[in-house]
């Protein structure tokens, strides 16, 4: 039997909700492997973002050649990756080892308002690591800041998916949940068709972590082989789950729950 395995290239959320935690959690729910390179530490918790601490880039540097030495990821995903120098890094090693099935999911803002990248990185975001990814899945504000579109309705959300596809990624998906639709909608865009997932919208405050979650999701499935559209559906019922199960801890925006998915199969 041979195991697949993922790799997550994110900033460590202490409060467990989001970031490495949220990645690693997810990868284990799913079957796959889970290996981390931690680009950040972070002191939150559901109240908010108290610190972020960047790490060197040796530092960095000799996580990802520990792993290309000896732990060929199947897939990998990146988060939070705060400046241009992580992100130019990281892309170059991509480069470097031919990393296949990479997820990027943009994390700028965490959802109590902190900084999660220095503004003065999205163009290297745009420039260096876009063109590498296989999957983006930005919310719709990373979809405004990435194209300079102010998004206020589905045409609108369309036009930001082909001007992110342009820039190089194959597939795009503008998650919906800070829509203003019913339910929540997330947008796939291969280049040429759109699809879509719509799911309820859930009714909490309990939402610490759903980005990450879902692009975690998405790269475990694409590590286990799952076609683009199968690998969208699992992170849509992954995260679906893991919101309307949610677990009501801390004051704040609260985590979600990583083993819902896994119950809603028993
Ligand atoms: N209240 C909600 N009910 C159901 N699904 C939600 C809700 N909020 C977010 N989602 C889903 O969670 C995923 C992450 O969405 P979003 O909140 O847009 O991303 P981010 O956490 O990066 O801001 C998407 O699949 C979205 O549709
Ligand atoms: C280390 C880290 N990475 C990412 C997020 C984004 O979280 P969210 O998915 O709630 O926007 C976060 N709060 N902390």
């Amino acid at each position: 039997m041979t195991t697949a395995k993922a790799l997550t290239i994110a900033g460590s959320d202490s409060g467990g909700g989001a970031g490495i935690q949220a990645d690693l959690k997810t990868f284990q729910e799913l079957k796959v492997y889970g290996m981390s390179v931690i680009t950040a530490i972070t002191a939150q918790n559901t109240l908010g973002v108290d610190g972020v601490y960047p790490m060197m880039l040796e530092a960095i540097e000799k996580q990802l050649e520990c792993i290309a030495v000896d732990l060929q990821p199947d897939a990998l995903k990146t988060g939070m990756l705060f400046n241009s120098e992580i992100i130019e890094l990281v892309a170059n090693k991509m480069e470097q080892y031919k990393w296949k099935n990479l997820v990027v999911d943009p994390v700028m803002i965490a959802k109590g308002g902190a900084n999660l990248l220095q503004q003065e990185a999205t163009e290297s975001m745009k420039r260096k690591l876009l063109p590498l990814a296989t999957v983006l899945t930005p919310n719709i504000p990373e979809a405004e800041e990435l194209t300079g579109i102010s998004i206020r309705n589905m045409e609108e959300r369309k036009e930001a998916a082909k001007r992110l596809s342009a820039m190089g990624v194959n597939y795009v998906i503008i998650k919906g949940g800070h829509g203003d639709e019913k339910e929540a909608v997330d947008l796939l865009f291969d280049g040429s068709h759109f699809s879509s997932l719509v799911a309820e919208r859930i009714p909490t405050k309990n939402t610490h972590g759903t980005g990450c979650t879902f692009s975690a999701a998405i790269t475990a499935a694409l590590a286990n082989g799952y076609s683009i559209n199968d690998a969208f559906q699992l992170g849509k019922d992954f995260i679906h789950q893991a919101i309307k199960n949610d677990l009501h801890i801390g004051s704040g925006h609260g985590p979600t729950n990583h083993w819902a998915y896994q119950e809603s199969k028993r």
